[in-house]
């Protein structure tokens, strides 16, 4: 046997050796959860996809907070918004690092990925440079460009309008990396099968299948590592997905660099001279590639999973959406994000999309520096924290009753107008918590607004029968992002006067968008 497999066999022993003896400090028990193996522990428990649907068979039958163990890995699955608050956020000290996905990161990242970085210095300082670009207030700087591209959708879909049923899902994939890639890099996408966009959703995927917890023993077991190529097929797909990944940030970073106007590669790269931050040039590349690849997927697929939404729950949500919009905006112009205050409902339906079918169903995982206690239950160091994020946001003592529907009216208020503050659970917890969610929730507000005031929203019609096509509300891919499977969907304008409108702002490719991005980078002085 070659020598490098002997060493990574001994390596394997002695690590479940080491692990299986690592004491605790604690006399109180583990979270309870399905019975282990020896050694091996709940891996053959363990679910080999859409492992959200596991673990809240498990939350009923364990309670909130649940252990397994994975080849003497400790996973602690936490299921109520008040346990998720109380560890990650409350004690976010301790539990904001992340989990070492050796595949997600040494390998195929080189440790340049900010979302899998430790809650470090260096962390902190690119923590710092996403907040400057992506809080509430400078994200409402980018209204104009997320509403230019929304005018765009609603011109693409109004020229399917004629097709009985196509998917439509690239649309509006192209309009959300449009808006990234004009923003971090100064260029529009126009095609949804444009080859930047190809890469990225590629690469996303790729990535996505690398950072599942559990599904790659080297994620245990780093020694393996040294196995040889034959016998780790997964250090080639790790390495060239490196390559690919770092050859398409330094591509668009340098075009954002040469680009005329303002954009947030040379904003973010004055700021690191002018503060005279530590930072290479391609460890900044990689933040701008983190925040593309954060951006696209959650916001893309919360935006096609509310076209299902219309297809399969409507229960008058639809009706009582363009009543508000009737009242406030009128036939004559799309709604506008100044038409917010004023469209509570629009708002309400975002925050249900959000609950109904969160983007990342199992959250991203946190991973404890230091032994806790917690409700009576020792929860070791190094765990694997996975918020549940799917069942989080089922709680019926919170959202109230028949949370598999989609009833945005669960967030108004009393008073008819008032968005209720209930905690949402897509964006994370603590010192972690998505720093794109206000640029997230702009852009997908203004897209609802604009496609319940334009559309009749419909299932696709079958070439052979002409009848409508049946969607399956919970058919969806596994990975980080839970994404529905292609659709086929009909976008018919719900009277004369939307395509008048839409016909008045036409093709937006003429727009100055370097114009806009130039305003932006005005107000971006003033702050
Ligand atoms: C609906 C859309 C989105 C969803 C559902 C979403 C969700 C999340 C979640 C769950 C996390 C991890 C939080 C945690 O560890 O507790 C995260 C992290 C992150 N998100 Fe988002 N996100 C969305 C859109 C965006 C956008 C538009 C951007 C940027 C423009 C963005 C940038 C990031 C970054 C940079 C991180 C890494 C933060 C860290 O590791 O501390 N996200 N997002």
């Amino acid at each position: 046997m070659h020598s490098t497999t002997l060493i990574a066999i001994f390596g394997l022993l002695v690590g479940v050796y080491v692990i299986a003896r690592r004491k605790s400090t604690s006399s109180l028990p583990l979270p309870p959860g399905p019975k282990p193996l020896p050694i091996i522990g709940n891996v053959h428990q363990a679910p080999k996809s859409h492992g959200w649907r596991t673990y809240r068979e498990w939350s009923k039958k364990y309670g909130p907070i649940v252990h397994v163990n994975m080849l003497g890995q400790p996973v602690i699955i936490l299921s109520t918004s008040e346990v998720a608050h109380d560890l990650l956020a409350k004690r976010g000290a301790i539990f904001s690092d992340r989990p070492r996905l050796f595949l997600a990161t040494e390998l195929a990242l080189k440790g340049l990925n900010i979302l899998m970085m430790n809650y470090t210095d260096q962390f902190r300082q690119h923590q710092r440079l996403q907040v400057s670009v992506l809080n509430a207030t400078p994200a409402a700087a980018y209204l104009p460009i997320q509403t230019l591209e929304s005018q765009q959708l609603m011109h693409d879909l109004l020229d399917n309008a004629g097709v009985p049923g196509s998917y439509v899902q690239g649309h509006f994939r192209r309009t959300v990396a449009s808006i990234i890639h004009t923003l971090l890099y100064g260029f529009r996408v126009k095609d949804y099968d444009d080859p930047v966009l190809r890469s990225v959703v590629k690469l996303n995927d790729e990535f996505s299948e690398f950072i599942q917890v559990g599904a790659h023993i080297v994620d245990q077991f780093p020694v393996l590592n040294n196995l040889p190529g034959f016998l780790a097929p997964w250090k080639v797909k790790a390495e060239k997905h490196y390559t690919t990944k770092y050859d398409l940030r330094d591509r668009n970073f340098r075009r954002g660099l040469d680009s005329e106007a303002w954009n947030i590669s040379k904003h973010l790269k004055k700021t690191i001279e002018k503060d005279n931050l530590n930072m290479p040039l391609d460890e900044l590349a990689f933040e701008l590639g983190t925040m593309i690849d954060a951006a696209l997927d959650g916001t893309t697929d919360s935006l096609i999973w509310f076209v299902v939404a219309c297809i399969t729950q409507d229960q008058g949500f639809i009706a009582k959406a363009r009543k508000e919009l009737d009242a406030v905006v009128g036939r004559d112009r799309l709604p506008a994000s100044e038409d917010k205050p004023n469209l509570p409902y629009i708002t309400a339906i975002v925050e249900e999309i959000f609950r109904w079918r969160p983007a990342g169903p199992e959250g991203v995982p946190h991973l404890n520096r230091e032994e806790v206690t917690y409700n009576g239950y020792t929860i070791p160091k190094g765990s694997v924290i996975v918020p549940n994020v799917w069942m989080i946001s089922r709680d019926e003592a919170l959202f109230g009753p028949c949370p598999d529907d989609f009833i945005p009216d669960r967030w108004i208020d009393d008073d008819g107008k008032t968005l209720k503050a209930l905690p949402p659970a897509v964006f994370g917890y603590g010192r972690r918590t998505c720093p794109g969610r206000h640029f997230a929730r702009n852009v997908i507000w203004i897209v609802v607004a604009q496609l319940l005031w334009s559309f009749d929203i419909k299932a696709g019609l079958s070439e052979e029968t002409g009848e409508p096509i049946s969607i399956d509300p919970l058919a969806c891919t596994y990975g980080l992002v839970m994404r529905a499977l292609p659709f086929k969907a009909s976008f018919n304008p719900r009277g004369p006067w939307v395509r008048e409108v839409i016909a008045k702002s036409g093709v937006t490719y003429a727009e100055d968008h370097e114009a806009m991005l130039n305003q932006i980078g005005a107000e971006f002085a003033k702050l």
